[in-house]
């Protein structure tokens, strides 16, 4: 497959962004990736053409700089994927709830928000399927005990999913993955992760690959658009 518009993936300097931008490259598409870390190795992106853009959602200021960066890079999108997330546990101290709920709000809602607003017109000047990707969470219909801000942000993109499907229909598709479970952290011990597998009904940790393959599922259907799409191992039926 080869097209001349780039993917944009964000926050994938690593994990499953980074997997998704790696094999997307491999099948001809130009890919585009924001990171914000300056820590990551990013030489098997630039040896594979992939144009690495540095990026903090955290604030406004910083998503319309990536965006002014962006539209600096290209002229036309073929896609749009937010991968960029940060999950950051609730906090019992008052002034890091407030923060840490922005910080969420502004990366997780704002930052696709506003970077989907102002790429339709690249979108639009790209030949053939325009998708647009929001990467969410299975558990946003359950809630969390301990990520409240994440989740209630997730849920937040989720209903993004359903608005953008709206209103950039039929010349852009929009649509989610609601994953659960895919890849572990490195701290994540063995007792977390065996209380972790329980919770799903194949228990099993799938890897990345499993994301890959719904975005290309995603962007390879015609007929897709405002749909949620669960990757979670049979969670709901746990
Ligand atoms: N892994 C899993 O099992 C699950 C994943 N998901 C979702 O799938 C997606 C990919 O998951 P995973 O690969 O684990 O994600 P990561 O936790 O690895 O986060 C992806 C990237 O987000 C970037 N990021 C964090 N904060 C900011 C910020 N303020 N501004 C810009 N970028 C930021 C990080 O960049 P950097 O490293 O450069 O700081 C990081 O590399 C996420 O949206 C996640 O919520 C949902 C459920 C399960
Ligand atoms: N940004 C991230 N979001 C999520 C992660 C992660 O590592 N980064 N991990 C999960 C877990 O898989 C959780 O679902 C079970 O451990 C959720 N979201």
């Amino acid at each position: 497959m080869t097209c001349s518009s780039p993917i944009l993936i964000t926050g994938a300097a690593q994990r499953l962004g980074k997997a998704a931008a790696l094999w997307f490259a491999d099948q001809g598409y130009p890919v585009i990736i924001s990171y914000r870390s300056d820590h990551h190795d990013l030489s098997e992106f630039h040896q594979k053409g992939i144009i690495t853009l540095q990026a903090d959602f955290s604030t406004p200021e910083g998503i319309s700089d990536f965006i002014h960066h962006l539209k600096q890079q290209t002229s036309s999108l073929r896609a749009v994927i937010h991968n960029a997330s940060d999950w950051l546990p609730d906090s019992s101290d008052m002034e890091q709830m407030s923060e840490g709920f922005t910080r969420l709000f502004n990366i997780h809602m704002l930052a696709p928000y506003l970077i989907n607003q102002q790429c339709q017109p690249l979108l639009l000047a790209s030949d053939g399927p325009r998708d647009i990707v929001h990467m969410t969470d299975a558990v946003v219909s359950k809630g969390s005990r301990k990520h409240g801000a994440y989740v209630a942000t997730k849920a937040g993109l989720e209903s993004l999913t359903q608005s953008f499907a709206a209103m950039f229909a039929p010349q852009i598709r929009v649509n989610a993955i609601a994953p659960a479970l895919i890849m572990f952290n490195e701290d994540d011990d063995d007792a977390y992760k065996a209380k972790a597998l329980k919770k799903s009904a194949l228990q099993t940790e799938p890897g990345a690959d499993v994301i890959t393959r719904t975005l290309d599922y995603i962007l390879n259907n015609p007929y897709l658009t405002g749909v949620v799409i669960p990757v979670e191992g049979g969670r709901s039926v746990v």
